[in-house]
């Protein structure tokens, strides 16, 4: 561990003490260190029993702490191995494959950490979203080629070829600009992925994977933001993978990149590469530049190098509970340091979307800390958020997206909406694709493809949805936020525009009304907006991003107005704004929301929104809704 660095506490100490899930069942007769060495045919049930449902709750995987008491003092080692042989028996009977990770401590103080992993299931495994982001020449795409098709780079352009078809894909329209890539890991934690004859079969690596981390590889220039933010919003990434060229440093977009994944909440490692061609004092500097910015009070996290295998388990282990942020320092074609990186991927936790009825903030810091008092997403209905739509000759419509929450199976009929008159359609799922296998179903937390029935793609969008008819879904013209101003070059007032971000919604919206006159640079306020084009599909406690051109502001939906009872759009000279009601009292979007530290204030009093709206169609009038949506 870099001392220059605040270094995460070594293991998990607590965990066995922690109050893992609320349970039913009395565990107190297996507390204690010592009940592994040597338990009663008993002891032995119950531990089983508990070890499956940390399972169920950890979504398929546990990191298990051995030797870890109420003492802190550890085992000696021929206790330890006694405990590791009866978690392993444990883990053998239960069918979940059991692989130590490390030990440490002085002889007489042992401990060790173990990963516990369900076996592969056919159709089923665990699915982690990172999103990739970086400035150009960065060598994102080299390290996506190397580390899905295992072979190194020769520094000009050989691994990042490897992914050419994909791009050229992009490029006839066939996917999205956003583009994929997926590494698999069996229940040991080994990489499945096996090019033939350079291309890799997704089905053949995800039949093989317990956990498959997919890459939504995020464009490096800036002509292409926009896409970005969608990326980050649009499919929902569980992390976000900063990469940083050694000898070019922090340039371009990676602060924007930085910033964006820190306003949407989504936890940041990053990845230095090209440190084989870097003079050691440029890279000095640059990771220094790197630390001051991430722990400056726009950022606040905790910067850890990641230098050993103890430090990986350290930081994965603590990656979404803490404010880590991981640096690994990585060369593309020499390999230095690639199968750290491989091993955290390994180890990463899925971070079930926030559910919308929870504060956004709100993240399961660890695998024993669910409560069940929370209903597992897959237990609510059926919600899914289209990120992308296509027509497949001899399938028909197909969209793609993000399950939300709930389960959704074949021949499922789902509400689809809202069209531009707010309303939602039954439509029947007639088959199901999970990385392009085709599957029974898809629980919440997973990507997935549906093919429709009778349906036109051109009466879809992205930023539509489709959920289970339980939820009776309302769309939205209008819907209130509480939002904090990251930049603006003068100051924002009612009736200012800009697009609005939020899961796959992106859409220009108006501010009708602010809790203050103005807002600037730094401020908050709670604030209602109105879409212009067509009502959405919003809940309450999503994140948002409200941008437009230099422009940026976070937040967070506080209040979705039903289009029903919408009031009748602002008059664009109402002089007194209406104050959003019914908010709640306390906020969750902190100044520690924002990316960067705010900048000084350079404008001019006086000036308003105005000097920014007076380009192009941003001056025309808001369309209008129709009248049916708009009352
Ligand atoms: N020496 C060396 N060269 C590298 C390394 N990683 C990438 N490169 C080279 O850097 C160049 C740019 O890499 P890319 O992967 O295209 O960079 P990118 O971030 O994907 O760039 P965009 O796709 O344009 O955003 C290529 O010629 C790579 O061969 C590395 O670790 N060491």
């Amino acid at each position: 561990m870099d001392t220059a660095m605040e270094s995460p506490k070594q293991g998990s100490p607590q965990v066995e003490e922690k109050a893992f899930v609320e349970t039913e069942t009395d565990y107190s007769s297996i507390r204690g260190k010592m009940v592994l060495v040597s338990p009663s045919a008993d002891q032995f049930e119950l531990l089983q029993k508990q070890l499956m449902e940390r399972l169920e709750h950890g979504n398929g995987e546990i990191i298990y702490d051995v030797g870890v008491g109420e003492d802190g003092r550890g085992l000696s080692e021929s206790e330890l191995s006694a405990a590791a042989a009866t978690l392993c028996s444990i883990a053998a009977a239960a069918r979940v494959s059991c692989v130590e990770l490390r030990r440490w401590g002085a002889p007489a103080a042992r401990c060790a950490q173990f990963l516990l992993r369900q076996p592969i299931r056919h159709t089923d495994f665990m699915e982690i979203r990172v999103a990739v982001v970086g400035n150009v020449d960065a060598g994102k795409s080299t390290l996506l080629g190397v580390l899905t098709h295992g072979e190194l780079d020769n520094g000009r352009g050989y691994a990042r070829q490897r992914l050419f078809r994909h791009k050229h894909e992009m490029e006839s329209g066939r996917t999205s600009s956003v583009g994929n890539d997926i590494l698999g890991f069996d229940d040991t934690g080994n990489v499945v992925n096996k090019p033939d004859h350079g291309t890799l079969d997704w089905v053949k690596i995800c039949e093989r994977s317990s956990k498959v981390i997919t890459f939504i590889d995020l464009a490096g220039h800036e002509r292409y933001l926009k896409t970005t933010v969608f990326g980050m919003t649009g499919h929902a990434p569980d992390f976000g993978m900063l990469m940083i060229g050694a000898n070019a440093g922090i340039v371009g977009m990676t602060k924007e990149h930085l910033g964006l994944a820190l306003a949407l909440s989504v936890p940041v490692f990053v990845v230095v590469t090209k440190i084989d061609m870097c003079p050691p004092n440029v890279l000095q500097d640059n990771l220094k530049l790197l630390i001051r910015i991430l722990k400056s009070s726009g950022c606040r996290k905790v910067p850890v190098m990641v230098k050993t295998k103890d430090d990986v388990i350290v930081s994965a282990t603590n990656f979404v509970s803490q404010r880590l942020c991981p640096i690994f320092q990585v060369s593309n074609v020499s390999g230095e340091n690639l199968e750290l990186l491989t091993m955290f991927l390994n180890l990463l936790k899925t971070r079930m979307p926030a559910l919308h009825d929870q504060p956004a903030e709100f993240q399961i810091d660890d695998t024993y800390s669910v409560p069940t008092r929370m209903p597992a997403l897959h237990d609510q209905p059926a919600e899914f958020q289209i990120d992308d739509t296509y027509s497949v000759p001899g399938v028909g419509t197909v969209v793609s997206g993000t399950t939300l929450q709930g389960v959704i199976k074949l021949n499922d009929t789902l509400l689809l909406g809202p069209d531009p008159l707010g309303h939602f359609t039954p439509i029947t799922v007639k088959s199901i694709h999970r990385k392009r296998m085709t599957v029974p179903e898809v629980r919440g937390g997973q990507t997935a493809s549906f093919a429709l029935k009778k349906i036109k793609r051109s009466q879809i969008r992205k930023g539509m949805v489709m959920v289970s008819p339980q939820l009776s879904p309302q769309a939205c013209w209008q819907f209130e936020g509480e939002i904090l101003v990251l930049h603006h070059p003068t100051t924002i007032s009612s009736r200012y525009q800009a697009m609005v971000h939020c899961g796959s919604i992106r859409q220009t919206a108006s501010i009708l009304s602010m809790s203050r006159d103005c807002l600037r640079t730094g401020d908050k306020a709670l604030v209602r907006f109105r879409f212009i084009k067509h009502p959405e599909y919003l809940k309450r406690g999503q994140r948002m991003v409200f941008r437009e051109g230099r422009t940026k502001a976070v937040g967070n939906v506080l209040r979705v107005i039903p289009a029903a009872g919408a009031p009748p759009p602002r008059k664009p000279h109402a002089k007194r704004q209406e104050q959003p009601t019914d908010l709640p009292l306390e906020s969750d979007v902190t100044t520690a929301d924002s990316p960067f530290e705010m900048q000084g204030d350079k404008r001019t009093e006086g000036h308003s929104h105005r000097g920014r709206r007076s380009r192009g169609k941003r001056d025309k009038p808001p369309e209008q809704p129709p009248l049916a949506a708009a009352n």
